[in-house]
């Protein structure tokens, strides 16, 4: 028995002896495990404890998250939930994972050799839980893969941190890449494209788009966070694809938190503005969100849709997140494609490292 214990976690067996195995983990924020009251709370309170999420000092925040937040928020939260909750569970939890399998068939289709799954930043299944297993099935290179187009230090780096945070009690690390962002990829903005379209297929145009984004507080931008920017490139590649003219289009900022200035403008008043100003119909779509999730199905589809009606709003669309649309498997799988490069995944006998072995045999000299 050693005198004390390792702080790192025991390795599995023998994976370092084996050939480089590539795992692919697809993050996504996390929802609670049920509609209630408790799951909900226990989400909240550790999605609220990140420190890249809620930057005022802890102590003070600790008093308003424990003394205010988590006494009223769970349960309104939870009535929300439970308004969109299916069968299956939380919707974000179904669509992330429902992304991950075809993302999975789609790089094994094309003979790629990996392990791919999902992972969620707050709940489960957790990122170090999904890395654990990684490594027990012999992966010793694994790409992290936020759900999130759009880099925010509040979303994706959270994300990173989570992996850094495992790593440090981890004695053999994998191998690690991170994509950043994929805001201006032009798989998913065409993705993002087609679903507008075919949407106004069916349903004709209206008089405006509104993109709306998920919020964050004002002050992360003037910290240099690239989210805002990176919200607008995407609205305004997607409106080129589109063919809309600056007067068609809008783009807002959703789900506010707190009293603090997030970024403008919000989406609910300018849906109430439009109305008040008679534009008979709007259209939202949420291109931050690549899952539907409470904040699209409950916030948008129905207080959204609610505040524009109420408001004299005579007609109001929410057009669906990108889900499992094919196109969007194709684009992700696609940028996933590129970050693998370097790391040969078509196994057994992978035309890359074959060509390299040939190569560095023969720039030794080495009889062939
Ligand atoms: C798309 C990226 C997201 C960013 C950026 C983001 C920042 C951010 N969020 C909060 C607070 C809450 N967000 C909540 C839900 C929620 N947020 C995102 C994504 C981003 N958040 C998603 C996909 C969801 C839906 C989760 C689901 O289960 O469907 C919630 C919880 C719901 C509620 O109680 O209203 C909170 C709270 C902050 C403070 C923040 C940046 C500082
Ligand atoms: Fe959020
Ligand atoms: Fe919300």
């Amino acid at each position: 028995m050693p005198l004390f214990a390792s702080p790192f976690k025991p390795e599995p067996p023998h994976v370092h002896a084996q050939a480089p195995r590539t795992g692919v983990l697809y993050c996504n924020l996390g929802t609670p495990d049920a509609a209630t009251p408790a799951a909900v709370r226990r989400y909240l309170a550790q999605f609220l404890s990140d420190h890249r999420v809620i930057e005022i000092p802890k102590i003070l925040w600790n008093v308003i998250l424990h003394g205010i937040i988590l006494r009223t928020r769970p349960k309104q939260s939870a009535a929300k939930y439970a308004s969109i909750w299916t069968p299956q569970g939380s919707p974000l939890r179904i669509g992330t994972e429902q992304q991950a399998v075809m993302l999975r068939g789609w790089l094994g289709e094309r003979g790629h050799q990996l392990q791919v799954d999902y992972a969620m930043r707050y709940g489960s299944p957790s990122i170090a839980e999904q890395l654990d297993k990684f490594k027990a099935q012999g992966v010793t290179r694994v790409l992290i893969v936020p759900a999130y187009p759009q880099y925010s230090a509040t979303s994706t780096a959270s994300v990173f941190d989570a992996v850094y945070d495992w790593a440090r009690q981890t004695r053999s690390i994998p191998e690690l890449r991170f994509i950043n962002r994929y805001h201006d990829d032009p798989g998913y903005i065409a993705a993002l494209a087609r679903r507008v379209r075919s949407h106004w297929q069916q349903h004709g145009k209206p008089d405006q788009l509104v993109m709306s984004f998920h919020g964050v507080p004002e002050r992360t931008l003037h910290l240099g966070d690239p989210y805002h920017c990176e919200c607008h490139k995407t609205a305004r590649l997607l409106a080129s694809a589109l063919g809309l003219a600056k007067e068609e289009y809008k783009v807002t900022f959703q789900s506010r938190l707190g009293r603090a200035k997030w970024l403008e403008p919000y989406t609910e008043p300018s849906l109430i503005a439009m109305a008040k100003a008679k534009v008979a119909r709007v259209d939202v779509v949420c291109p931050g969100f690549t899952s539907d999730c409470l904040e699209t199905l409950e916030e948008i589809a129905m207080e959204g849709k609610a505040a524009f009606l109420n408001a004299g709003g005579k007609e109001f669309h929410y057009i669906p997140c990108l889900n499992s649309e094919p196109d969007w498997i194709t684009a992700l799988s696609h940028i996933v494609q590129t970050h693998l490069q370097g790391w040969p995944t078509q196994n057994p006998v992978d035309a890359q490292s074959l060509t390299d072995t040939a190569a560095r045999a023969k720039a030794l000299g080495a009889k062939q």
